[in-house]
């Protein structure tokens, strides 16, 4: 359904608000080919209506000509930033930008954040982004699931369907995403609401299960058919099953590039204000699908890069993939039971 631009702009001010925006800052809204028009217009009133000063800045699109899939979270590394030192500067120089057109997984991305630039991405519907705003409870939620991976070492996943998945931790940081940038140097995404981590590298070792029903991002699929992957020292050396195997085999190879079959990021969802059958009722290009990496209790893992988390792994590679029905327990502790999220003093050793 339709959002009016009234409710939009709201949304944007709501997010603003707690992204601690200031009159007198300069706020750069990064757009690109596939950017929503409205989503860009609300951005523009509503960051103009709290006294900003607002840039627009539009790069032209990349690897168009390389990607098999429009989902701007197909392809990483090479950005429409990269090499372009102009744009670099302006956003540099920018107190927030919103990115609209996805910047994710870049390493100019990590650039501006460290000069204290704040960058919140907001590339789904304006529709899923007002159903989706964020909120203190939420960050809140997501603080304490950080904490908690901080303080392991290790995380294992188990599932009636045969995941048996053991991660060492502890090299890489803990990544909170629940959708507003309210630190210098922060990033986040709108909409989101989940936690994520790094196995240590080449450490991942087990057998995940994707069970009917758990959902591939970018292929948009719930699969229909179990796909086993084999993990030995960090990466998925087989991945086996039935046509969705097949698919998801095909487009990977298609990278021609191993370290895509690498475990990358680790964690769990924790807004219970996504849904997992949502992906089910938008077309394919219309949503990148925050709602099946976000919606509380389930398992979210990835394949590909770790540059995000400080890793030397960049790959164009990526593939995120929301399990159901896990298990995740931290050093024997039961975090999520079953797809269920315990709060702290529900979680008992797992048996
Ligand atoms: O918000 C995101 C989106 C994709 C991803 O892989 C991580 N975080």
């Amino acid at each position: 359904m339709s959002i009016s631009d009234y409710e939009m702009i709201d949304a944007w001010k709501r997010v603003l608000t707690l992204s601690n925006l200031q009159a007198g800052q300069t706020v750069t809204i990064l757009t690109g080919a596939a950017s929503h028009p409205q989503t860009l217009a609300t951005a523009l009133i509503a960051s103009q209506s709290m006294g900003a000063i607002v840039n627009r800045l539009d790069l032209l699109p990349v690897n168009g000509d390389k990607a098999l899939s429009r989902d701007a979270l197909a392809y990483l590394g090479t950005t429409p930033l990269t090499g372009n030192h102009a744009a670099i500067a302006a956003l540099k120089a920018s107190d927030l930008v919103l990115d609209l057109m996805t910047l994710l997984f870049s390493p100019e991305q990590h650039d501006i954040l460290k000069g204290g630039t704040k960058i919140l991405l907001a590339v789904e519907p304006p529709e899923i982004l007002a159903r989706l705003v964020p909120t203190l409870a939420d960050k809140a939620r997501v603080a304490a699931a950080a904490a908690r991976i901080g303080a392991a070492r290790q995380m294992r996943v188990t599932s009636p369907a045969g995941t048996d998945l053991t991660c060492p931790l502890g090299q890489f940081p803990v990544i909170s995403e629940y959708g507003f940038v309210d630190e210098p140097g922060r990033w986040d995404h709108w909409p989101s609401g989940f936690v994520l981590t790094f196995p240590d590298d080449g450490q991942a070792s087990g057998r995940i299960v994707i069970d009917r029903g758990d959902i591939l991002l970018p292929q948009k699929r719930y699969v229909a058919e179990p796909i086993v992957l084999t993990v030995e020292n960090g990466y998925a050396v087989r991945i086996e099953g039935g046509i969705d195997a097949d698919l998801l085999n095909d487009y990977m190879a298609a990278f021609d590039d191993p370290e895509g079959y690498a475990i990358s990021h680790i964690g769990w969802g924790l807004q219970p204000r996504a849904r997992w059958s949502t992906l089910g009722l938008y077309d394919r290009e219309s949503t990148i699908g925050m709602d099946a990496r976000a919606f509380a209790g389930n398992f979210l893992f990835s394949l590909g890069p770790n540059n995000e988390a400080g890793g030397t792994r960049t790959t164009a590679c990526h593939i995120d993939i929301p399990l159901r029905h896990c298990d995740v327990l931290l050093d024997g502790e039961a975090v999520v039971r079953r797809g269920v999220v315990l709060s702290p003093d529900d979680a008992t050793p797992h048996a």
